[in-house]
């Protein structure tokens, strides 16, 4: 049975800008994807921080290279993702998906250069079971840094290598990678070929936009697509909406 990884951004599923607020539509729309998706195969799912995490890790001066030892702020970052993660399982569950949560806090780490280990287990055993795992963007510990942001690109590129995926999909709010005229890139192979183009995030985001997305992207080793909203029907059509990033 074919697997499918696919990033929910958390500039789809929240409005980035408002601080802890659901986009609704952006939300449905995605649950809507994942329920096709899941009936044909089988799916992980990962969501971003969007306008939950990224507001608190800014608050506590948490980002994917500077950490906090301070247990109350590692709770409230991680308690906004579980907020968000509850809305997404309850959307999927609207849809009759069999949708579970897994936390990264508890379910891996970072060593000191900041590479991370996640335990796929409890991922490959709810798959085997049927299940929907939908993971998410959190906050992690981090060898002699107390704890640090991982991105749900992060977990991405571990889950898709891991689990050997067929397919990688992220949707972001942009339709692809753009180039410095705004036109979408339809293939990236290497980083020099958009550097130029490429920058953070419009919105408050610790984890470094649109530049670290296509870096990690490029060490895959698999193609993963990168798409909008507009794109997501396409993508569960098997089709490769937007910018295709293909590492070595
Ligand atoms: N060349 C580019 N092409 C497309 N988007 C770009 C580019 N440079 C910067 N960006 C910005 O990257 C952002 C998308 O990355 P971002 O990390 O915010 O997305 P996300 O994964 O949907 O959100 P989250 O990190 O909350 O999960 C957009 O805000 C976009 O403006
Ligand atoms: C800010 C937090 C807690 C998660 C960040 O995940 P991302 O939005 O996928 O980069």
């Amino acid at each position: 049975m074919s697997l499918v990884v696919l990033k929910l951004g958390g500039s789809v599923v929240t409005d980035k800008d408002e601080p802890e607020t659901v986009d609704d539509a952006g939300l449905a729309a995605a649950a809507d994807a994942v329920a096709s998706l899941a009936e044909t195969g089988q799916v992980v799912v990962v969501h971003g921080g969007g306008s939950f995490g990224h507001h608190h890790a800014a608050e506590h001066g948490v980002s994917s290279e500077s950490g906090t030892d301070n247990a109350r702020g590692i709770r409230a970052i991680h308690d906004a993702m579980k907020d968000l993660n509850d809305a997404v399982l309850d959307a999927l569950a609207d849809r009759d998906v069999a949708a579970l949560p897994v936390h990264p806090l508890s379910a891996g780490a970072r060593e000191k250069d900041g590479s991370l280990s996640l335990s796929l287990s409890a991922t490959e055993a709810m798959l085997d079971e049927g299940f929907v795992p939908v993971l998410h963007g959190d906050v992690i510990s981090h060898a002699e840094k107390g704890a640090t942001i991982v991105s749900g690109d992060d977990l991405v590129v571990s889950l898709a290598s891991g689990l050997d995926a067929d397919r990688v999909g992220l949707c972001s709010t942009v339709p692809g990678v753009l180039d410095t005229d705004g036109d979408v890139v339809p293939e990236i192979t290497a980083f020099e070929d958009v550097s130029d183009a490429l920058g953070g995030s419009d919105s408050t985001d610790v984890t470094g936009g649109m530049a670290a997305k296509v870096q990690k992207l490029l060490a895959l080793g698999a193609p993963a697509h990168i798409f909008g909203p507009d794109g997501l029907s396409a993508f569960v059509a098997g089709e490769s909406p937007g910018t295709v990033v293909r590492g070595e």
